[in-house]
């Protein structure tokens, strides 16, 4: 098994590269952090332990928020606002470092034990499998202990302002987000590889989604030279 993590820039294309990469490489299997945070966030002792925080207002439905559900093993009816929750912890570190030490715990938790079952799974002699960790805070959170190998995705400001426009956001909130983020250029000298996954079409004689499912063949060929000698697959943590 080989674990390769996945980060870059908000909207430098950090899930589009894994999707690509997990259709290119034999065996790929994708963990995606944001979705884990997203599942994190309907579990009871979170939504308990974020609304003691934050308060109701993070709630969808605060008047039907009851803080004993979780002790009663019952699931509180409230379930959190993302937007909301976002807006508090985006521009307050100290608002942001308190959602990430209730989150992150179970969220590693989750990520050693998945990798542990996949790395008990795989047999000697069948094909090696790939782990992409697609993670945008892989460094700063520390995930990076858990990869073999990490690739840094960029794209220039132009492309991810143009990207995240198309997901409703204005340049401010993408800066804003940055801002809660290491620079394209720390993560770049972090990791392993760098993949430039600006959008592409400078060339007029080739189409740019030609040129990009080149690069994205690139990358994986990259990936599959560095696979470890059968050897040195990882072993099960005790
Ligand atoms: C604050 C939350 C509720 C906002 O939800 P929302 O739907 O608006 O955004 P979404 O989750 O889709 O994240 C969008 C992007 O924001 C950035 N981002 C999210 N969390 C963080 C964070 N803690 N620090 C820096 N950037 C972050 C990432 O680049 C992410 O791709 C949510 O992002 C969250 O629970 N974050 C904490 C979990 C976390 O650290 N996730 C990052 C994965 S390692
Ligand atoms: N090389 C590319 N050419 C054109 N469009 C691209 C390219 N890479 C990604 N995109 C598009 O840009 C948008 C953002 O990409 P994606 O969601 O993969 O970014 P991300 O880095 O995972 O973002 P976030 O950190 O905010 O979750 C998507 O619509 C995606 O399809």
């Amino acid at each position: 098994m080989v674990v390769v993590g996945i980060t870059g820039e908000i909207a430098a294309g950090k899930s589009r590269v894994t999707c690509e990469l997990s259709q290119r490489l034999p065996i790929a299997l994708i963990i995606d952090a944001d979705r884990l945070a997203h599942q994190q966030l309907s579990d009871p002792d979170v939504v308990a332990a974020l609304t003691r925080r934050f308060g109701p207002t993070i709630l969808t439905n605060p008047a039907e928020f009851d803080p004993d559900a979780a002790d009663r093993g019952s699931s509180p009816v409230a379930s959190i606002n993302r937007h909301a929750l976002g807006r508090l912890v985006f521009d307050d570190p100290a608002a942001r470092r308190d959602l990430e030490t209730i989150l992150h715990p179970p969220m590693k938790r989750w990520t050693i034990a998945r990798l542990d079952e996949l790395a008990a799974a795989w047999t000697p002699g069948s094909p090696p499998f790939w782990v992409l960790l697609d993670a945008p805070t892989l460094f700063e959170a520390g995930w990076d202990d858990l990869c073999d190998l990490t690739v840094a995705v960029r794209a220039d400001q132009a492309s991810r302002e143009r990207r995240a426009a198309q997901r409703g956001w204005s340049a401010a909130e993408l800066e804003r987000r940055d801002r809660a983020q290491w620079s394209g250029d720390r993560k770049a000298s972090a990791a392993e590889i760098v993949f430039d996954n600006s959008d592409l079409g400078s060339d007029p004689d080739t189409p740019s989604s030609q040129q990009a499912e080149a690069a994205w063949d690139h990358l994986a060929q990259t990936l599959l030279q560095r696979l470890p000698h059968p050897s040195e697959e990882r072993a099960t943590s005790p």
